[in-house]
């Protein structure tokens, strides 16, 4: 029996993929006129990409802009994220930083997952899922290749690694170039979800190339998609993704 995880009434690992929508306000005001909009929305989670926040460097403001987007969500699950450019994201900030601001957001009580990159040191990934754990918060441990995407062993040795590690949620997100990209990210998710996960995992092909794995499923467990603004290529609007979902599920 796979785990599944609960929160707030939304289940992963079980059923339709749920829908998580990104924030991507630069500023507080920018971020709880955004969180207004995704109150009104037909999603299952949000995700705030504190990369895009201009003062992520400042730790009292990100709490602050925290629980303004808090006042508004109340009830919907929050995936707190800090995406390093490498993988993808806004900026860069140091290892130690990246650390210390996941741990006062973890002491905040106000997130509900928080994503840890794979490709960190192995114990500062450890300490930050303890660290979670001891505060009641599930970790998404991710990898991101926006180049390209590498072999399906390779896809499944990552997502692998991610739960061995203890994360909650192995995750990974890769570009395709070819349609043959597009069906190793599937086949990967396949052998991953039939063999070896014994928890919810989330795959993304991305770009438009990719959009059909947003959709298909294949054993991922949520999948990501666009308000006004999106946070990564191929994210579908999600009035339209829910409609997809549901016309793919009936
Ligand atoms: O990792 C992911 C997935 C994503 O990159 C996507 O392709 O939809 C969007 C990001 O905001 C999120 O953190």
């Amino acid at each position: 029996m796979k785990k599944t995880i609960k929160v707030k009434g939304i289940t992963l690992g079980e059923g339709t993929p749920k829908i998580c929508v990104p924030m991507v306000g630069r500023t507080t005001s920018q971020l709880i006129e955004e969180a207004r909009l995704h109150k009104t929305l037909d999603l299952d989670l949000v995700e705030w990409r504190v990369d895009h926040f201009e003062q992520v460097d400042d730790l009292m403001q990100v709490k602050e802009a925290l629980a303004n987007i808090r006042s508004v969500l109340t009830d919907i699950p929050l995936i707190f994220t800090f995406r390093s450019t490498k993988e993808g994201g806004e900026k860069e900030i140091s290892n130690d930083h990246y650390i210390e601001l996941n741990k006062e957001i973890l002491q905040t009580g106000q997130v509900d997952f928080i994503d840890v990159e794979l490709f960190n040191e192995e114990k500062d990934v450890k300490t930050l899922i303890n660290f979670a754990h001891s505060h009641d918060v599930f970790v998404i441990v991710s990898n991101h290749d926006f180049e390209k995407t590498p072999p399906k062993e390779e896809i499944v040795s990552r997502l692998r690694s991610a739960q061995d590690l203890g994360g909650d949620i192995p995750k990974i997100a890769v570009m395709p170039k070819t349609n043959e990209d597009v069906l190793a990210l599937l086949d990967a998710t396949n052998i991953m979800y039939e063999k070896y996960a014994d928890r919810p995992i989330i795959t993304i092909s991305m770009g438009q190339k990719g959009a059909i794995s947003r959709v298909a499923g294949f054993g991922s467990a949520l999948t990501f998609g666009a308000a006004k603004v999106g946070s990564a290529p191929g994210q579908i609007a999600v009035n339209e993704l829910r409609s997809m979902l549901n016309l793919l599920n009936q």
